[in-house]
């Protein structure tokens, strides 16, 4: 099965950023062109046929994704960046973090009222990343097709943030190893690593 092969290609990294987390690793993946492959044909299969007019994504890593994406599904690429980093008149969206908060925009005419579109992200974890991306895109009164993700942090509930999007995801994590990351996201913040 597909699935069972990409995660070989994904290298779980202990304790970064922060003690507890497990990073998930996906250059090693990235660096392998079947592996590429694959995951970009998963990630675009349950929305072919769709009539999709755009992907969208925010940096960095859903880039990678989102492009390959647009090229598979025969729509164009449009980009979500932080503050500060898109050249033209932009709508943008700030949201809390666990501690703090954030911002994300995209251009005026990146997306046009009612234009169907895929969000993309490498991964799904909290969901604060792509709730963010949904509530940017409704604000352009884009309708939003769904949401493909290669990998998801099922016990993190970051899908609950994504209703009533449908979602789809290639490579599901809801094994123990991430209770020490729920156990970290409770508490608070150590020294920097
Ligand atoms: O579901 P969430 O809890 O929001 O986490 C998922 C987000 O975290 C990672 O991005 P990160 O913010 O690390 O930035 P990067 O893509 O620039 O590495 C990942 O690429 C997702 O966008
Ligand atoms: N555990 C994790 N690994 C890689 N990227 C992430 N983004 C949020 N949580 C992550």
């Amino acid at each position: 099965m597909n699935a069972d092969i990409l995660r070989r290609f994904v290298r779980d990294i202990p304790d970064l950023p922060k003690p507890g987390i497990l990073f998930r690793d996906i250059t090693p993946l990235l660096a392998d062109p079947e592996a590429l492959k694959l995951a970009v044909d998963a990630m675009a299969a349950p929305f072919a046929g769709k009539e999709i007019d755009v992907v969208a994504a925010a940096e960095a890593r859903g880039f990678i994704f989102a492009a390959p994406l647009a090229l598979r599904l025969g729509a164009g690429f449009v980009p979500i960046r932080k503050p500060g980093k898109l050249p033209f008149d932009r709508n943008s969206f700030r949201y809390e973090l666990e501690y703090g908060a954030d911002e994300l925009e995209v251009h005026v005419d990146g997306v046009s009222k009612g234009e169907n579109v895929l969000l993309v992200d490498d991964l799904l974890a909290t969901g604060g990343t792509m709730e963010a991306c949904c509530r940017l895109l409704e604000q352009c009164e884009a309708n939003i097709i769904g949401c493909s993700f290669l990998i998801h942090l099922v016990p993190l509930g970051g899908q609950d943030r994504l209703n009533p999007y449908t979602s789809h995801s290639v490579l599901r994590y809801d094994d123990d190893e991430l209770e020490s990351e729920l156990s970290v996201q409770n508490r608070e913040p150590g020294p920097a690593v």
